[in-house]
């Protein structure tokens, strides 16, 4: 829109400028009458100077139509609310507004340069936003974020490209494939507890447990994704795991680089001759190089009918439509994967922890439970028992549990889509260009709902009467948990999610006593969160004390 207004004023100035020098000279202040140049830098100052007056300040504070609904108070001249979003933890301002302005279904707010923004708060509203699903895209700026690490696969892709994607990957993920991947989860969940207890020597070590998570995130993701272990739970230098978490650790250079996006075209800014693009070159292909090397591995074996493996890329081959996409439309999916599936998973698991040591009675609980149906760390070792998905359906709490931390603390906060055109959601008129906020925690908080108890910790509420899994938790409409969203751009993963989580946390509980080593965090109002990034996780960490159990 900015870029159209730009070339407009140029090229109105430009012929506006011809036409006075040519034909009414005299019009003109004396020093402009002969300079074409002298006309046209005025004209489009002054049109410059108008529109920039109209887009910053005019139509987000009086002339926009959204500036008859519901607004927060205060916000800056130049950057509306954008500070304050940016200095709280992820998703919580939003939290905060959609309990405190009335609305009805929609909260305007003013960002970065006063740009558009609507908060969405309804059920009503969001389904709106999330069944028009390409009407209302992901932010372009994502693309510049992340596009060159993800590659255009399901994360990324837009339309029919999304459409056809979805269709043809989807079987890939279905529960009776992540059924067969219990294995892969218990095996790398029994090594991250045999390290530790053996760094603790064999009674009470303490460790950061977001490090240790994505150490053991990044291995199963990788091994269910592909049957390639990168090693980082056993070396947290592993090759592999270093560059990966480099890439998608956000520098400065970085940043820089994908605001560039913005104004010059992708492909350039990334063909820049600077460091940081090389860099960046040689580490994508290493990790795109990996996954070509293992999808050409199963194709290998499944042509020699030898695919016996039961990771999510030997399932997928295996699939006609699948065996028709391009080795790179089959590792866009591949990285989109473990991008989207690595720190998510370990921020939730952290979650769990945190929540495991504020509540320790839970954890009493859990644990007679694990230990009753998951075969130990030790038998996995010396009898090769593994874990399977009956285990896991036999533990309700351990289930609830994991649910209702999910549900308190979305590792996703908040995400965001936004009108490519003038569209109207709940009868209102919501401009091109808007940015659309789906505020994922404030909407698991909500006690229309949830009921009064919503902001409680109560993993009882995912169970029924009768002591088994209550598949809601109790509330009523599916735009009521949003952890992994809903609809057609729902996350693909969200069976595998739980069966590894259920692994993980069901590993760390059975053979540790766990509690925090700053205390003061047993009380949540304590717990900072962090800002500003896609995830939202303990803004310092979550350090605890592990004391090991005798006879697990
Ligand atoms: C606790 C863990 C996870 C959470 C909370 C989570 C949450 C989400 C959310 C909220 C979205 C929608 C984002 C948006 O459209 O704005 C999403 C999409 C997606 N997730 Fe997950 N995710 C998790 C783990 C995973 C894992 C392990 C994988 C892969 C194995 C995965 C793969 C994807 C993909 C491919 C999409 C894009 C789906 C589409 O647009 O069609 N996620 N996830």
């Amino acid at each position: 829109m900015a870029i159209l207004s730009a070339k407009l004023i140029l090229v109105a100035s430009g012929a506006l400028s011809y036409v006075l020098v040519q034909h009414a000279p005299e019009s003109l202040p004396p020093p402009l009458r002969t300079s074409y140049i002298g006309v046209f830098a005025s004209l489009c100052l002054v049109q410059f100077v108008a529109l920039f007056t109209y887009a910053m300040f005019l139509k987000p504070f009086w002339l926009s139509p959204l500036t008859k609904l519901p607004q927060p108070k205060g916000g800056g001249l130049l950057n509306g609310h954008f500070k304050t979003i940016y200095s709280s933890g992820a998703g919580e301002t939003e939290k905060k507004w959609f309990n405190e302005i009335p609305n009805d279904g929609l909260i305007y707010y003013r960002g970065l340069l006063n740009n558009a923004n609507v908060i969405v708060t309804s059920p009503e509203t969001l389904q709106e936003v999330l069944t028009r699903t390409y009407e209302f895209p992901k932010p372009v700026g994502i693309i510049y974020l992340v596009g060159r690490v993800l590659g255009i696969g399901l994360v990324l892709s837009e339309g029919d490209v999304h459409k056809q994607q979805r269709r043809t990957f989807l079987p890939a993920f279905a529960p009776r494939h992540v059924r067969d991947m219990y294995p892969i989860f218990w095996s790398k969940a029994c090594q991250a507890v045999t390290n530790l207890t053996y760094i603790g020597n064999g009674e009470q070590l303490e460790f950061e447990v977001g490090h240790w998570a994505s150490r053991t995130a990044i291995d199963i993701i990788t091994m269910a994704m592909m049957g390639k272990d990168f090693g980082a739970i056993a070396d947290a230098n592993a090759p592999l795991f270093k560059v990966y978490r480099a890439l998608l650790e956000p520098t400065r250079a970085f940043l820089v680089l994908a605001m560039m996006k913005a104004f010059f075209p992708a492909p350039l800014v990334d063909r820049l001759p600077v460091k940081w693009n090389r860099w960046m070159d040689e580490a994508v292909e290493t990790i795109r190089g990996t996954c070509r090397g293992m999808l050409r591995e199963k194709k290998q074996k499944l042509a020699e009918k030898s695919l016996l493996e039961k990771d999510f890329l030997s399932i997928a081959v295996q699939y006609e439509d699948i065996a028709q996409v391009s080795e790179d439309g089959v590792i866009d999916q591949l990285t989109n994967a473990l991008g989207a599936g690595h720190e998510t998973i370990s921020v939730a698991i952290t979650w769990v922890v945190y929540m495991l040591c504020v509540h320790p009675e839970w954890q009493t609980r859990l644990r007679e439970e694990v230990r009753t149906n998951f075969p130990s760390p030790t038998e996995l070792a010396e009898t090769g028992r593994e874990a399977t998905a009956s285990d896991v359906d036999n533990m309700p709490f351990l289930q609830a549990f994991i649910n209702e931390t999910l549900r308190r603390f979305p590792p996703v906060p908040v995400t965001a889509r936004w009108a490519t055109n003038d569209s109207i959601i709940a009868g209102q008129l919501i401009p091109s260009g808007t940015r659309i906020a789906i505020p994922i925690k404030a909407v698991n908080w909500d006690k229309r709902l949830w009921g009064p108890d919503a902001h409680e910790f109560k993993p009882e509420r995912w169970l029924g009467p009768d002591g088994r899994l209550s598949g809601t938790g109790g509330a009523n409409s599916k735009y009521s948990n949003l952890t992994f969203l809903q609809g057609t751009r729902a996350c693909v993963a969200q069976v595998l999610v739980k069966a590894e989580m259920a692994c993980v946390v069901g590993s760390w509980v059975g053979r540790f006593d766990l509690s925090l080593v700053d205390e003061t965090l047993l009380d949540e109002a304590n717990m900072k969160i962090s800002g500003g990034s896609l995830s939202g996780k303990p803004l310092h960490g979550l350090h605890v004390k592990a004391r090991v159990l005798e006879g697990w």
